[in-house]
């Protein structure tokens, strides 16, 4: 039986998953057991509102929230739960994403969104910020993140200039 997800992936569109998968492929390569799903604010309030009444008593830890656009999905789902979210500016057709990064950085004060880069590091960035999180109370997950932070540092080092 696989097992509960603690960390819910939602976006925007399947069109926002080129994007969002790499949240998903973190979780996964850390065995973080996650879902992910399509939810609009826009397209299905109802489901979005739903989702985020339930997100607790589900079980989510987490929510990674992909949108481009007008990415209204992230902040509205922060208002309906105290699950922390971690939203995910997609990259949109006409402004290059730079719409979506403004439209869930700028969350009134008292309904917070942690907001990450445009695109894929941010996608990355935000399952590896729950992972932080997560490996707090978890030592074995503490220790896979640092051999993760430390094989970086070693590519890092190995990285060489032509010429130099
Ligand atoms: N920003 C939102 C929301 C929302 O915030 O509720 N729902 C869909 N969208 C975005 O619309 C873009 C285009 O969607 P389509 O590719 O389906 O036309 C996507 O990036 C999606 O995240």
């Amino acid at each position: 039986m696989s097992k509960k997800p603690i960390v819910g992936i939602v976006m925007g569109s399947n069109s926002d998953w080129d994007t969002m998968q790499h949240a998903a492929q973190m979780l996964e390569q850390f065995d973080i057991a996650h879902e992910a799903k399509v939810l609009s604010a826009h397209r299905m309030p109802d489901d979005m509102f739903q989702y985020a009444e339930d997100a607790q008593a589900n079980g989510l830890q987490a929510i990674i929230a992909g949108a481009g656009g007008a990415a209204h999905l992230p902040g509205m789902l922060a208002s309906k739960t105290i699950v922390p979210v971690y939203g995910v500016p997609v990259a949109s057709k006409y402004l290059r994403g730079e719409d979506s990064l403004y439209s869930i950085v700028q969350m009134p004060k008292g309904v917070p969104v942690a907001t990450f880069a445009i695109g894929e590091a941010g996608a990355a960035n935000a399952a590896l910020h729950v992972i932080a999180g997560l490996a707090l109370h978890d030592a074995d997950l503490a220790k896979r993140l640092a051999e993760f932070r430390a094989k970086q540092s070693d590519t890092a080092r190995s990285m060489n200039l032509p010429g130099y």
